[in-house]
């Protein structure tokens, strides 16, 4: 006789990149919080054994997804599940990764793979869980930026565009999910220790001051308390929150002041 699992309380949550670093806390919160968990990523070993442990310390499901998101196979198969699986109530877009390098020395392959995952795949699954999460009146996404997305750092010339965009596409997004049940934060971290910096190659995460780097631990337990204060942007290592908000008001001002007919003084002809 097959028996069915009662669905958690809050539902499932999707976490993306959930093999390590930051998406693995975040599984390790959520699952301790009570939510399911649907752990996402390309090492399956991995996935399996932080699955079972967080079935055995919390007794939720967690269950895995193998996939590729840097290719459309993989991203499809995630958005499948967000469409199909009413139970799916959370979405962490935290799968990415960075190369350390400037841009004549990044191999070829890296730059459409960088920009597939960070920016077409947490596009396609904040597609998906909008509209999945409009029609049921209710869900969360949060989307994992970068302090790196603000302005432009030596040696990471796609890393950090792709987070200019992750901004930029999560601030609009949030306007388009006003008035909805969809909850959506944007996740700004600083630098944070993870298998991330090996990933992105060259020894910086060595070269980085010890006061400047905060654990995987602090930044996730900081994003949710973010979320449950209803933040819409949550900086964990940001102390001068003013900073951020100079920062968007001048960016509006620029904004505003990029419409107008006539060019500007400076581009007069002087006949
Ligand atoms: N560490 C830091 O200082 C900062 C990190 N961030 C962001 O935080 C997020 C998490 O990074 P972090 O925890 O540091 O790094 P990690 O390298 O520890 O984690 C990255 C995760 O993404 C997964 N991943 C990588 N490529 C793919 C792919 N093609 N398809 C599916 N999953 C993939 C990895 O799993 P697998 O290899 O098994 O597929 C892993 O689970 C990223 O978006 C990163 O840009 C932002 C600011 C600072
Ligand atoms: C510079 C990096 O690669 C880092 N992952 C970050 O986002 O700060």
């Amino acid at each position: 006789m097959s028996v069915t699992r009662p669905t958690a309380p809050f539902g499932t949550a999707i976490v993306t990149g959930a093999s390590s670093g930051i998406g693995k806390v975040y599984a390790d919160r959520l699952a301790q919080r009570g939510y399911d968990v649907l752990l996402v990523a390309r090492r399956e070993d991995r996935l399996r054994a932080i699955a079972a442990d967080l079935q055995e310390r919390f007794a939720i499901q967690a269950d895995v997804l193998v996939a590729d998101l840097s290719i459309a196979a993989g991203v499809a198969a995630v958005a499948d599940r967000i469409a199909d699986d009413p139970a799916v109530s959370m979405l962490i877009n935290n799968a990415g990764f960075s190369a350390l390098r400037p841009l004549a020395e990044t191999p070829d392959e890296v730059i459409p793979r960088m920009i597939a995952l960070n920016v077409t795949a947490l596009t396609t699954l904040s597609k998906a869980a909008l509209v999945a999460f409009t029609a049921k009146g209710a869900g969360t996404i949060v989307n994992v930026g970068s302090g790196a997305g603000f302005a432009p750092y030596p040696g990471i010339p796609v890393y950090g565009a792709t987070k200019a965009y992750v901004y930029l596409f999560t601030r609009s997004l949030q306007n388009e999910a006003e008035g909805t049940h969809v909850r959506v934060q944007l996740l700004l971290p600083g630098a944070v220790v993870s298998e991330g910096w090996d990933v992105a190659g060259g020894g910086a995460l060595e070269r980085l001051p010890e006061a400047i780097v905060m654990t995987t631990e602090d930044c996730v337990d900081a994003a949710l308390n973010g979320l449950d204060r209803q933040e819409a942007v949550t900086a964990p290592s940001l102390h001068d929150e003013a900073l951020f908000h100079d920062y968007e008001a001048g960016s509006a001002a620029l904004l505003q002041g990029m419409f107008d007919a006539k060019p500007a003084d400076r581009y007069r002809l002087i006949r």
